[in-house]
């Protein structure tokens, strides 16, 4: 379990990370959000003491970082500026950080199977392909076998291949009862990976739910109607104050629930088609909660609400 208590960092005049308060949980995989520059890489190096924070602190299983006795063991990380010896081979690489903190060498072959390197482990690191090297990240962070995970883009500039392995690892990691928290940029690789979300905004908490609840709750979920009375229908549902806009020869419904407009449109004996709830992607609702973010920045925040 991770918890961030008002934690803040600021650089100067400027305020990075601005009081944010959450808690990561086990057993499912928490989404970490924001846009550039939002403040998750400083966020993930606070938890992981790698940065100090101005105020509030952040704990890890009810510890600071450095107050953990054994950190491998507890907390595995996978941040974007990676540190591999170029020379050293994946398998030397590993087995370095094993003796230095008292892991097996069996576990090192262990993770060398589990990330899939076992063909490469023994050739340089250096001339390793991007998706090698996260998977070489991704072996050092589970080699103490901790129960928090913390890793920053970890599909970034990965092919489809790898980033199905990462999803599946990550749910798997999960599934196992662990604490995973992954920031990531791609809302839509989120939607398939995490199961809630933390999102921020220029430093500050806009949501933290899980991923179902941040789509039901966008506001651009709409129906799309077929009827052979467009014009009737859409009359009724303008003058009752609702949206119902042309889209390719259906009308696309906002305010009303696929139930409500049957009953509106059987009520008036007009015969429906096509009757289809869409749902607004991750990215629409996420566009949505982050221009709140930019709206609100100089008040009260949405995050401040939500974290309530
Ligand atoms: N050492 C530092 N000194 C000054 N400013 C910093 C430092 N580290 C980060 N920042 C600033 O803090 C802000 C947040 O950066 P951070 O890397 O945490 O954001 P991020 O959400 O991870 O962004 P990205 O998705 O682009 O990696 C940025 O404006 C960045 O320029």
């Amino acid at each position: 379990m991770i918890q961030a208590q008002s934690l803040t960092k600021t650089y100067g005049q400027k305020t990075v990370v601005d009081r944010l308060n959450f808690t990561v949980r086990p057993g499912i995989v928490t989404g970490f959000l924001g846009p550039n520059g939002a403040g998750k890489s400083t966020t993930m190096r606070m938890i992981l003491g790698l940065d100090r924070p101005t105020g509030g602190l952040v704990t890890v299983n009810g510890k600071l970082y450095a107050d953990l006795p054994a950190p491998l063991h507890e907390v595995g990380a996978l941040l974007e500026a990676r540190s591999v010896h170029t020379g050293r081979s994946a398998y030397h690489h590993l087995l370095a950080l094993a003796k230095t903190h008292g892991i097996t060498t069996s576990r090192v072959q262990q993770v060398i199977d589990l990330v899939g390197l076992s063909d490469v482990a023994r050739k340089r690191a250096g001339a390793f392909s991007l998706g090698m090297g996260q998977r070489l990240g991704i072996a050092s962070a589970l080699l103490g076998d901790p129960g928090t995970l913390i890793l920053d883009e970890p599909v970034n500039g990965l092919d489809p291949d790898g980033i199905l392995w990462i999803r599946n690892l990550l749910k798997n990691l999960a599934a196992e009862g662990r604490t995973v928290l992954v920031s990531s940029h791609l809302m839509s690789e989120m939607a398939q990976t995490a199961d809630h979300l933390i999102v921020i905004g220029k430093g500050k908490l806009i949501a933290d739910l899980p991923i179902a609840e941040l789509i039901a709750s966008s506001s651009r979920a709409s129906v799309l109607v077929r009827t052979p009375r467009t014009s009737d229908l859409q009359r009724l549902i303008t003058t009752a104050g609702y949206t119902a806009a042309d889209h390719e020869g259906r009308l696309q419904v906002t305010g009303l629930t696929a139930q409500q407009i049957g009953d509106l449109a059987l009520a008036n004996h007009i015969a429906l088609h096509e009757l289809t709830p869409q749902q607004a992607s991750l990215e629409e609702a996420f566009m949505a909660l982050t221009s709140e973010s930019v709206e609100y920045h100089g008040g009260t925040t949405l995050g401040e609400k939500s974290a309530a």
